[in-house]
């Protein structure tokens, strides 16, 4: 089905994901020729969780943060919402890891940081992800991760024990308590999830797996997993204080920002606020304003109300396309 109000701002391509209530597919920002993922959420189906996407939507116009996917325009018709979002062109984190088999220790480091990053700024802000998996981390053109919440099962209430939890992918990244179905923090759910992710880049294998959905949850609970040789101990060492069975004495992202192997071989502990520069911003506003042909003042006004309408993604693109220092140029739409 040809979306009309689309027509001339975008052009949809092929589709790059799909499930439960939404699709994503592959499409081209017109008046900047970017590529850009839209996910495609069916009013009718999504039923009651459309409050809980009206949320979502809200949470994401909040977040700026490098690795993190940016949001550029929300478009809603009568029966379908769309979500326009960043491009990830080096597809997912897990097919990475999957192809390479294992990773360095210092490649591991390299994207174990943005991961932190990421995440403590989630939880600087009040959320939690809970949903942290290789699935929902991808990757840029310049391998820089980019954390989405894919999210398409309806996140269940009630935690694991939910039967819809189970048939939605299988819960090797769930922690104990969650596993457990007990009252749970997002954030220290986030920590054990980050410790397996951890373990799986640099182990090139799942420390909690099992076929059978009982034994994975028992070898859960009991926190053991192997440690293999070729780990170092620094690492062994985080990743056991990340995949604390007991919720209060795991690691927190506040202590996890400069533990020693996160910053070994780099100087700084992780940075949470990535700041964009002010100067791109004033460039980008005036080839839009040049280009609308109205002033720059009149641009930045519409600009500064965040609607999230084609404006804010020919803005959010342009600005993405110049700090990767491709040139500027807008196209006239047609
Ligand atoms: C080259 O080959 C490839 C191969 C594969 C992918 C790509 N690229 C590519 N780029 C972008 C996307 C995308 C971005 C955002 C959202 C989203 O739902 N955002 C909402 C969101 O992020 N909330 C949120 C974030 C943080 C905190 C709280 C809320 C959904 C999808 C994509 O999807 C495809 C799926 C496929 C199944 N696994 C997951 C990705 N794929 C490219």
């Amino acid at each position: 089905v040809k979306f009309l109000e689309l027509k001339g701002f975008y052009e949809l391509e092929r589709t790059i994901g799909c499930g439960g209530f939404a699709k994503v597919k592959l499409a081209t920002h017109l008046a900047t020729g970017e590529k850009v993922a839209v996910k495609i959420m069916d009013k009718a189906l999504l039923g009651a969780d459309l409050a809980r996407v009206k949320l979502e939507i809200s949470a994401l116009k909040s977040l700026s943060h490098e690795n993190i996917c940016k949001l550029y325009e929300v478009i809603e018709i009568e029966t379908h919402i769309f979500l326009v979002m960043e491009y990830c062109s080096g597809g997912e984190l897990f097919d990475h890891i999957v192809e390479k088999n294992r990773l360095t220790e210092s490649e591991s480091r390299m994207f174990f940081r943005q991961i932190v990053s990421a995440v403590a700024y989630l939880h600087t802000l009040g959320y939690a992800h809970r949903d942290l998996k290789p699935e929902n981390i991808l990757l840029d053109r310049h391998q820089n991760l980019k954390l989405i919440d894919f999210g398409l099962c309806a996140k269940p209430e009630g935690g694991m024990a939910n039967p819809l939890y189970t048939s939605c992918g299988s819960p090797t990244y769930a922690a104990p308590e969650l596993v457990q179905g007990k009252q749970y923090l997002g954030t220290e759910v986030d920590v054990w999830a980050m410790g397996v992710l951890l373990y799986t880049l640099l182990a090139g294998a799942l420390p909690f797996d099992d076929v059978n959905i009982d034994s994975l949850y028992k070898k859960i609970l009991s926190g053991k997993y192997e440690e293999p040789p070729f780990m170092s101990l620094e690492s062994l060492r985080l990743i056991r204080c990340m995949l604390q069975v007991d919720p209060t004495k795991r690691i927190t992202i506040k202590e996890l920002l400069s533990h020693p192997w996160l910053t070994l071989g780099v100087l700084e502990p992780v940075q949470i606020m990535l700041q964009n520069s002010k100067m791109y911003q004033r460039e980008c506003i005036g080839i839009m304003a040049t280009h609308y042909n109205v002033e720059n003042r009149t641009m930045w006004q519409h600009l500064k109300k965040w609607k999230y309408d084609y404006h804010t993604a020919t803005y959010l693109l342009l600005v993405s396309k110049k700090k990767r220092g491709s040139g500027l140029k807008l196209y006239s739409l047609s």
